[in-house]
């Protein structure tokens, strides 16, 4: 019967190819390029954090006139967070710090207009985003320069790590996640060396998955989350905005808008959701509905706050099951699938459609007469309620076998972590692959324990064929069943 359920790592990018086992990959691609040097390793010297570089990036914003105002509220500075920005005066709530003018901006109309846009019509704005950047490190003369030069050689999202940091993922669904997301990076970058690049060779330079890797981990760590997809766009300066986990706005912080009456130019604006003191950093909320894995995955960092930490469980509909069909028909007329994700957040309850949708997977035996087409208008109805005993415990045994499946897998106990957590002064990776593990680990626990007292409660739980006798006045105040006699 296990086999109706799965309990796997979802994706959060809906275009990766499904996720591989970790034991399957090792840290090198899975394809040999040539030995060359990567771009980064001949045109990065680590200056990105240095004021100098820092010093000569400022003098392009003013030269270039990024920024109109003589006076700006803030600079770029060195920050724990590695780059951020610094208010020069005291800023109150919701003032504007800055706003950078679209001729500024990097998206696929900058590329598009460059001299590699005739190649790169037909792709992802993403891939010709990543391969416009890595061109314009490419060479010494870009106009770009300046603001290439303070892009880090990484962040801390998992995407950078080496096999021995993600060892420390051990059986996370984070880790699986990882995973696909490179495989999906390096099945776009074979994509586009053989179709764009070795065809192109004198407009390109040699570009490694590494690079490749690197631009698209940039662009996920930079670009804003309203800007994604079609609109795609790098801000230079407004990208070196900081996250504050205490910043819990939900107002955004930043929208683009005409830059006047009579222009057709347009301004990213950026503000301030708190009011800010001279000399401190300029920080927002990044985005309060992404979970600790995708800060994780995106950013390279996680938060403490509860609610960040989830568990997505998948469920489905087995090929094999006698009332695949008809099951298929309820899930899909009710909004589901033959697979169904269902996303558990720590401290909160269960998915509102997990029940209905689990009781569904699980019918069979004498409860199947509810799969009749008598009953499709009321089945959904029906499952939002335990169905049978049998059904019940069944739903509750397959979930806790799952919970206690995925827990076995960890290397650690959610003791062990918090311990480590306590400790202080561990690596920003490790400290990520941590918190990712133990509230990975704690929602577990809470949906075992869920569907344990659920297992307690079975007995007292009422049954459709005991809602029905009622509905049909059949049973007593005391729960007994009322016979008469035909007179
Ligand atoms: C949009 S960039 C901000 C500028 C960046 N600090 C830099 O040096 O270029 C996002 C990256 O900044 C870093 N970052 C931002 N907020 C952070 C935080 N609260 N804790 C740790 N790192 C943070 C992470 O490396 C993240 O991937």
């Amino acid at each position: 019967m296990n086999t109706l359920f799965s309990l796997s790592p979802s994706s959060f990018f809906t275009s990766y190819k499904p996720l591989k086992p970790f034991s399957s990959q090792t840290n090198k691609p899975a394809f040999h390029f040539t030995k060359r040097l990567s771009i980064n390793s001949i045109l990065s010297p680590t200056t990105h954090t240095s004021s100098q570089a820092v010093d000569t990036f400022w003098q392009w914003v003013f030269d270039k006139g990024v920024i109109s105002n003589k006076n700006p509220a803030v600079k770029p500075g060195i920050v724990p967070e590695g780059l951020g920005l610094i208010a020069q005066r005291n800023i109150s709530k919701n003032e504007v710090v800055l706003e950078v003018p679209n001729k500024f901006w990097i998206n696929s109309d900058t590329v598009a207009a460059s001299e590699i846009g005739k190649f790169c019509g037909g792709l992802k704005p993403w891939v010709s985003i990543a391969l416009f950047l890595l061109i314009e490190k490419a060479r010494k003369d870009s106009p770009w320069r300046s603001y290439l030069d303070i892009l880090p050689d990484a962040t801390n999202s998992t995407l950078y790590w080496s096999e021995e940091e993600l060892s420390e993922l051990q059986g996370t669904q984070l880790l699986s996640t990882t995973m696909g997301a490179k495989d999906y990076v390096q099945s776009e970058f074979l994509k586009v060396e053989e179709e764009i690049i070795l065809p192109n060779k004198n407009m390109f330079p040699s570009i490694t998955f590494d690079d490749f890797l690197w631009a698209f981990g940039m662009l996920r760590s930079r670009s804003f989350s309203r800007l994604r997809g079609q609109n795609f766009v790098l801000i230079p300066l407004a990208d070196l905005i900081n996250h504050s986990p205490s910043i819990t706005t939900q107002d955004s912080a930043y929208e683009i808008k005409g830059a006047g009456l009579f222009s057709r130019d347009l301004l990213f604006s950026l503000r301030t959701p708190v009011p800010v003191k001279a000399g401190e950093q300029v920080m927002i909320q990044y985005d309060l509905e992404k979970s600790n894995a995708e800060l994780a995955l995106d950013y390279g960092f996680v938060e403490s706050r509860s609610n960040r930490s989830r568990y997505t469980l998948t469920l489905q509909i087995s090929e094999s099951d006698p009332f695949f069909g008809d099951k298929l028909d309820i899930a899909e007329t009710n909004g589901l699938g033959e697979t169904a994700y269902f996303d558990f957040i720590l401290g909160e309850s269960l998915p509102p459609a997990m029940l209905p949708y689990l009781r569904l997977v699980a019918l069979g035996g004498t409860d199947a007469f509810l799969l009749e087409s008598i009953f499709s208008n009321s089945i959904w109805g029906h499952l939002e309620l335990p169905v049978s005993r049998a059904n019940e415990e069944l739903i509750c045994q397959v979930i806790r076998d799952a919970c206690r499946t995925a827990l076995s897998g960890y290397g650690t106990t959610i003791e062990e972590d918090e311990k480590l957590l306590e400790g202080g002064n561990l690596d920003p990776r490790l400290e990520v692959a941590v918190g990712i593990r133990a509230g990975e680990k704690k929602v577990l626990d809470q949906i075992d324990g869920i569907f344990k007292d659920r297992e307690l409660e079975l007995d007292m739980l009422e049954y459709y064929q005991e809602r029905r006798l009622k509905d049909l006045g059949l049973v007593g105040e005391q729960g007994d069943i009322i016979f008469w006699e035909p007179k």
